[in-house]
């Protein structure tokens, strides 16, 4: 007798599901939340080489942007692994680097040992077809608000615009509502070639078009790599 296979679906979780996993883990002992910090962050620079193996190799320039919250941290994370690599980075911060979540600020510290962070409008000087790389870490599942600062707006234009860089979105595209893979009214949201995210997919990777708002699908799920953090 003929058996069919079927590939399983997906698991999709929401950003409440997504907290409440996290918040077991690290209340359990387990895991520490600087510790999932530091996996999320070597995961997406694991799945950037494995995307794009040409920059697994020699040294290669990045912008990392990074927003107030824990996405943020993700970000120094990412910046000193690939500054580690030998990469010429650059960072820039959305926010008050005193106002950062614990983790955060533990890997803005550690990132600021090695390297600048420059304040987010200085990013507007940025030429990103002379970059290799963005890192998209402004705002992850926490965005709880539209996007409507002009800095970012018009950063997003000009990211979205450049066609040299892979631009990468750490677990969400930045202004995207994870929940609902939309910008909450009137908020702009920042293009992605992939995203990494963790553990498991979030509503907004599953979206098939975002027309007029992302142009080919920044939030396609075949362009999303989901990362284990040992959750
Ligand atoms: N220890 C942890 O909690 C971990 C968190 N992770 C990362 O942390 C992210 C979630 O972190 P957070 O909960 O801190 O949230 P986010 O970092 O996504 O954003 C929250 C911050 O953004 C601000 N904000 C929200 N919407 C805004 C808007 N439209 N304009 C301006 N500011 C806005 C909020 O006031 C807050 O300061 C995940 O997406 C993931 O990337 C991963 O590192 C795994 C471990
Ligand atoms: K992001």
């Amino acid at each position: 007798m003929c058996e069919m296979k079927t590939s399983p679906e997906p698991e999709v979780i929401t950003s409440d599901e997504m907290r409440a996993l996290e918040q077991a883990a690290i209340s359990s002992g387990k895991v520490t939340g600087l510790e999932l910090m530091e996996r999320a962050g070597r995961g997406v620079v694991e799945a950037i080489f494995e995307e794009w193996p040409a920059l697994a190799v020699g040294q290669h320039r990045a912008v990392v942007l990074c927003g107030p919250g824990n996405n943020g941290g993700d970000g120094f994370v990412v910046a000193r692994v690939l500054k580690e690599a030998g990469w010429d980075v650059e960072l820039f911060l959305f926010g008050d680097a005193t106002a950062l979540p614990p983790d955060a600020a533990t890997n803005f510290e550690r990132w600021s040992a090695m390297g600048e962070v420059a304040d987010i409008k200085q990013a507007l000087h940025v030429d990103f077809d002379a970059c290799d790389l963005v890192v998209d870490a402004l705002f992850g599942i926490g965005l709880s608000r539209p996007v409507t600062a002009p800095v970012l707006r018009d950063l997003f234009k000009a990211v979205s615009q450049a066609d040299k860089p892979a631009r990468v979105a750490i677990d969400v595209p930045s202004g995207l509502d994870s929940d609902t893979g939309l910008p909450p009214d009137g908020g702009s949201a920042l293009r992605a070639d992939l995203t990494v995210t963790f553990h498991a997919f979030k509503p907004c990777h599953q979206m098939k078009s975002l027309p007029g708002i992302v142009p080919e699908s920044a939030a396609l799920a075949r362009y999303t790599v989901v990362k284990d953090i040992g959750l």
